[in-house]
């Protein structure tokens, strides 16, 4: 995985983004030069994954300060829309705080500590990830391993390099990879479009599985650790990641799989003290109902469509950033 174009970036006055609803058939770049055409992106998960949220979060802070000046309200104002685009991942409002911080410094300021954070997204993640790649060797004595992840925490969810894929990337470089079962990831197929996308690139052998075959590879002994991303980690290390995370940590509890978590500390939200404070978004029926645009269920079905789930404390081995194990 070697320098790339960054999932998401600054150029000339705007954010550029790899438009990740159209992978894995085109890869294009998105140029968001406005407040709401970052919204738009960030809800249409054009731009998804946590750290990639702190990235445009703190981004769009800069495009309303370039744009509104020594107008405070109105980039408070811009601010706070922003932080709502999505409300699980953490990190969107985290990117946000920081950016807004340096606000009286002037908007070059607020861009300075915007492009900081863009900067040292790829650094933590090699480093949390090589933290978990780590604890992994030695905890699963299998060689070359089996692993198992859900949804795409790989270097489209992140600015650059990835957390449970970042994973994935040391391992594979070592030679330790035999090789990586992908949940498709329903509804909106975040694995089978972004993560296969990202292991075929990177050569690393691979197979997609519906999400409910998940289960069955841990039981049928097909899977030596289950690694994911996260989107928001309580102060007790309870985890709030993509709709799926929670079955597949009773059933690899269930079967002694290791379930290991990673995330950079900007994923921790120290203030809530467990999981059932977190806010899991929910998202539209037409997610569930159609597929490809085109309609499955019958015409007015509703739907349940949570796009996360929480993950006990206690079905986690680790939770693994940056600084190593949480807590
Ligand atoms: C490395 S964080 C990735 C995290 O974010 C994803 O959610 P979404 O695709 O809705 O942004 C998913 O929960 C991943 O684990």
């Amino acid at each position: 995985m070697g320098s790339m174009q960054r999932t998401i970036d600054w150029a000339d006055g705007a954010v550029v983004i790899i438009d990740q609803t159209a992978l894995p058939r085109e890869f294009r770049l998105l140029r968001l030069e406005t407040v709401d055409e970052l919204i738009s992106a960030i809800q249409r998960l054009a731009v998804r994954g946590a750290p990639a949220l702190g990235a445009a979060g703190a981004l769009g802070v800069a495009l309303s300060a370039l744009r509104h000046g020594g107008d405070v309200g109105a980039v408070e104002a811009d601010a706070e829309r922003v932080a709502r685009a999505r409300p699980t991942a953490v990190n969107l409002g985290w990117g946000v705080r920081r950016a807004l911080a340096k606000l009286p410094g002037g908007p070059e300021s607020v861009l300075a500590e915007a492009k900081a954070v863009l900067d040292e997204d790829e650094r933590t993640n090699r480093q949390a990830s090589a933290n978990a790649a780590e604890l992994i060797l030695a905890r699963c004595p299998r060689r070359p391993l089996r692993l198992l992840t859900h949804c795409n925490a790989g270097r489209l969810a992140t600015v650059g390099w990835g957390t449970a894929l970042g994973v994935v990337w040391h391992l594979h470089e070592a030679g330790q990879i035999e090789y990586v079962l992908a949940d498709e990831t329903r509804p909106l197929l975040q694995g089978s479009r972004l993560t296969a996308w990202e292991l075929a690139e990177a050569g690393v052998p691979y197979r997609v599985l519906p999400d409910s075959a998940a289960a069955s590879a841990i039981a049928r002994g097909m899977v030596d650790c289950v690694v994911v991303g996260a989107d928001r980690i309580a102060a007790n290390g309870d985890v709030a990641n993509k709709i799926g995370t929670y079955p597949l940590a009773l059933a690899a509890d269930r079967h002694g799989v290791p379930f290991v978590v990673v995330a950079p500390q900007s994923t921790v939200d120290a203030e809530l003290p467990d999981g059932a404070g977190i806010v899991l978004e929910e998202r539209a029926d037409a997610e569930v109902t159609s597929a490809g645009g085109t309609p499955v269920a019958p015409a007015g079905a509703k739907a349940f469509n949570p796009a996360f789930d929480v993950t006990p404390a206690e079905l986690v081995l680790a939770v693994v950033t940056e600084h190593g194990r949480f807590p």
